[in-house]
């Protein structure tokens, strides 16, 4: 195995112009991911996770401007010109979305949808395409592959729509998956057996994954690594078993106290993390968390702080970090 990360964003900006002023959506954030591994990317709604995903894939909104860089093995996606990396998008990166239903086309049957990006992009045949295309249906689960083969998507349940989706996405190899709040629309049984295929495939395929979501039990268990996002910022990444046992970013904290388990849900209510995101437009100069966090003082609203190493694999940009194991179990969420 290559020790070179497959994905390496460095110093990342994304910025959004809108009436309001500049929104800073995702501000120097740098991180790796490893070949074959799988990181979770998580943060309350409005962290810029989404955003960060779309720089990575091109697909930021039309006012937004985007600086740093993106290298896939080794290459800036950012500076490259717009065919080569037309390419890689689609092929190598592959997306899927939050809700399938928006992202599948109603008016195409389910094999044209999946067969086309490996006919257009791969060069292969439209009889072998079909072979393909009922190997990957199998894969992502759907039963009886052939017939869903001529379904249109609203013939299908909402979970199946998903599986469909991620075999559209796997359907060119890709090496890298992103998948951003992949089961916001489906139930929550339905919700954690496409979490577990998606973990299960980017195993089985020795693929890369970047499962972003807002829920840290989401994460938990099927993902390497962790990287703990905050008002466009990072906070703190490092594996996913340092993160939540030891977490020592007091956002990181708070948001491992407002996730619900089982124990919670019987007894106790959860602790909601007091007050809300700093404003976008014009975000404070230092630790971003500091309107919201009870250790918060002077050193805090100094500019910074940037990502510091406190363990092997485990970087905090925390002034007055957590000591101590604080962590929450969330096996079996
Ligand atoms: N099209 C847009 N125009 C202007 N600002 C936007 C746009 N989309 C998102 N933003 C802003 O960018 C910031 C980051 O949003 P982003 O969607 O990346 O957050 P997120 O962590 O993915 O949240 P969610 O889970 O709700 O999608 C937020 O302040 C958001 O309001």
């Amino acid at each position: 195995m290559s020790a070179e990360p497959v994905l390496r964003v460095r110093n990342l900006h994304a910025y959004i112009g809108t009436p309001r002023g500049v929104v800073r959506a995702v501000q120097d954030v740098s991180l790796d991911v490893d070949r074959a591994q799988a990181l979770g990317v998580v943060g309350e709604s409005g962290s810029g996770k989404s955003m960060m995903a779309r720089a990575i894939m091109g697909r930021l909104p039309a006012r937004a401007e985007c600086s740093g860089e993106v290298l896939f093995k080794g290459r800036d996606l950012l500076s490259m010109p717009r065919k080569q990396r037309a390419e890689i998008w689609g092929k190598q990166v592959a997306m899927v979305f939050q809700d399938p239903g928006r992202s599948l086309n109603p008016v195409v049957r389910v094999e044209r949808q999946l067969t086309e990006g490996m006919r257009r992009l791969l060069g292969v045949g439209r009889s072998e395409a079909r072979g393909r295309a009922v190997g990957l249906l199998r894969e992502v689960g759907v039963p009886d592959p052939e017939r869903r083969l001529r379904n249109y998507p609203h013939e299908l349940s909402g979970g199946m729509r998903q599986r469909v989706m991620i075999a559209i996405a796997l359907a060119c190899e890709p090496e890298l998956l992103i998948a951003d709040e992949p089961t916001t629309a489906l139930d929550v049984t339905i919700q954690r057996q496409i979490l577990d295929l998606l973990r299960r495939v980017q195993r089985d395929r020795g693929m890369s994954l970047v499962l972003i979501s807002h829920d840290l039990a989401v994460v938990a268990g099927r993902t390497d690594r962790v990287a703990v996002m905050y008002a466009g910022r990072l906070a703190e990444a490092g594996s996913t078993r340092l993160v939540f046992d030891t977490p020592r970013h007091r956002y990181t904290h708070a948001l491992l106290e407002a996730t619900p388990t089982l124990e919670h849900e019987r007894n106790t209510p959860l602790r909601l993390i007091p007050g809300s995101l700093p404003d976008p437009v014009n975000p404070p100069e230092g630790c971003r968390f500091t309107a919201r966090c009870a250790h918060a003082d002077d050193e805090c609203r100094d500019p910074g702080p940037s990502m510091a190493a406190v363990a092997a694999d485990h970087h905090v940009a925390c002034v007055r970090p957590v000591t101590g194991p604080e962590g929450v179990d969330l096996n079996g969420r």
